[in-house]
């Protein structure tokens, strides 16, 4: 049978590794840094240089293909996930840390058909690890097969999260009351990497046992939420209903009883969608 999207996948990971190149070099050049939500939500010109790269270059080879980018949705592209082959590009996910040359850069690109995702790339550009998985074949680091943790007691596990770049007070009190909850279970520890594709990328390696946040985007989400579904984890919304990629909630762990046990523990609010402003779209 003919392999529809090995080709588009190959070319996902090439890009991801010139983009990283990229991004490597302007690491060692001055940095404009932009805001866009808030005085905390950075973009830098190499986030929308190393997108138009990436969308450039695919639209050479698949002129038909649909793209949902981070940094063209912030300039008015809508954001639609449609049954069409569409591109999911966070061009630097972790830009933060780009700013402030904290070690965790990712380029993500998901890959999605009928609002599937077929194949998920992400490339942690500084320890230069590209994590890929297809539908149904697995997830890999840098060709070395994906398995998450066998840990089945929250107790004696890490839990991953991120703070996001909303300082409104009381979605904060929100974002500690959860994070009070979990750590006072108590697990071993919480961590942040910084980036969303990197947190479930350690999910997927077994690094961590779970990795939960509300607010992060599509972007961030659709091509790891692949990586840790094909090495064995389960995603889920953060009420412990089924996960919804334009959502803007997520928790991606290791197996279902430790996520329902997040689930249970997390003060949940409902961001604006991804896809709330796309025509049509439920009010
Ligand atoms: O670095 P970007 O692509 O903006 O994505 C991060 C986002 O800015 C943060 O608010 C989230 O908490 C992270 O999970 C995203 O990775
Ligand atoms: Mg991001
Ligand atoms: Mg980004």
């Amino acid at each position: 049978m003919t392999d529809l999207w090995q080709d588009a996948m190959d070319h996902a990971v090439s890009a991801a590794r010139g983009a990283g190149q990229v991004v490597r070099e302007a690491l060692l050049e001055d940095r404009m840094v932009m805001v866009k939500s808030s005085s905390v939500d950075l973009v830098t010109q190499t986030d929308q240089k190393v997108e138009q790269l990436i969308i450039q270059s695919v639209k050479e080879k698949f002129p038909t293909h649909r793209f949902i980018g981070e940094e063209s949705v912030a300039a008015g592209e809508p954001c639609v996930l449609s049954d069409e082959p569409t591109w999911i590009i966070d061009p630097i996910d972790g830009t933060t840390n780009f700013v402030h040359r904290f070690p965790f850069v990712a380029v993500s690109i998901g890959f999605s058909v009928n609002k599937q995702v077929e194949f998920g790339v992400v490339y942690s550009c500084l320890e230069d690890k590209m994590f890929t998985a297809r539908r149904g074949r697995g997830s890999f680091c840098n060709g070395d097969p994906l398995q998450v943790s066998d840990q089945k007691a929250i107790k004696q596990s890490i839990i991953a999260t991120e703070f996001g770049s909303d300082r409104d007070p009381e979605v904060v009190d929100k974002i500690f009351s959860s994070l009070r909850n979990i750590l006072c279970i108590p697990v071993h520890g919480i961590r942040s990497a910084g980036t969303a594709a990197i947190n479930m990328c350690l999910v997927a390696s077994g690094c961590v046992e779970a990795y939960y946040e509300i607010g992060m985007h599509v972007w961030d989400l659709a091509a790891a939420s692949l990586i840790v579904s094909e090495a064995g984890g389960v995603l889920m919304d953060v009420e412990g209903g089924p996960f919804d990629l334009m959502s803007r909630r997520v928790i991606a762990a290791n197996n279902r009883t430790i996520a329902e046990r997040i689930s249970g523990e997390i003060q949940a609010y409902a961001p604006a969608r991804d896809d709330a402003a796309a025509p049509g779209a439920d009010p």
